[in-house]
């Protein structure tokens, strides 16, 4: 099945308090085609049990979940991994989780970086910022000229990462991103139902 939709990631601040499931859930139901799991902290019991529970909602809804930095946990669970510049070795990652394992990779607003993950083994080359960033501000900035040039250059699947919301995706759509990673435009909002309409709202895009 090809690799091209929303691309829901989560994010401690936005989902503590107990909404964890019920948002994510909401976000699965809208129709997310992925999921990473991204926490930040070193609780690594936590992150063993709420990752584990992700596995269980993805596996119902069919969406694939990817864990953010930490191959070992995604290798225990049988997911796939996210891994930027500073994350280890895309090869590694590759080799461990296996020919089938979903392999994503930061690659900034760099077409050589690109270029290296995809000779890493990496299934989706990701680039970004693409606007300001609430929830990481200080990521660097790529361009929509930088999106249209890998597309020209890449068949593999381009994700655009940062300050995405509604308004902003279809500019990006049309410049060649195959999935669209979001954080706060997605889970920014007052409640699950909210979510889920984001969610299928940004799910309706790629139809058109
Ligand atoms: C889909 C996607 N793209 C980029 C990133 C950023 O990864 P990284 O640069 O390692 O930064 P952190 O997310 O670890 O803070 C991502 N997580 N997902
Ligand atoms: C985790 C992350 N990585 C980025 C990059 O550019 O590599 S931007 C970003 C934050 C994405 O969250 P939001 O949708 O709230 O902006
Ligand atoms: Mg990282």
């Amino acid at each position: 099945m090809s690799l091209r939709g929303l691309y829901a990631i989560t994010d401690s601040a936005l989902l503590a308090d107990g909404r964890l499931l019920p948002w994510v859930e909401a976000s699965l139901a809208g129709g997310a085609r992925l999921l990473q799991y991204r926490d930040k902290s070193r609780d690594s019991v936590r992150r063993r049990e709420e990752a584990g529970q992700l596995r269980t909602l993805c596996a119902q809804y069919g969406t694939e979940l990817l864990i953010n930095d930490d191959l070992a946990l995604a290798s225990e669970l049988g997911v796939g991994v996210h891994l930027g510049l500073e994350d280890g070795s895309l090869q590694e990652a590759r080799a461990e989780l296996g020919p089938e394992a979903i392999v994503g990779a930061t690659c900034h607003a760099s077409l050589a970086n690109a270029e290296a993950a995809l000779a890493a083994g990496a299934s989706y080359i990701a680039f970004g910022r693409f606007f300001d960033s609430r929830t990481k501000p200080g990521a660097p900035a790529a361009t929509l000229e930088l999106l249209e040039q890998a597309r020209e250059r890449f068949s593999a699947p381009i994700v655009a990462i940062g300050g995405i919301t509604l308004e902003r995706a279809p500019q990006l759509i049309s410049a060649g991103a195959d999935l669209l990673a979001v954080i706060h435009g997605l889970f920014g909002a007052d409640s699950a139902e909210a979510v889920r309409q984001r969610a299928e709202a940004f799910t309706t895009l790629f139809k058109h």
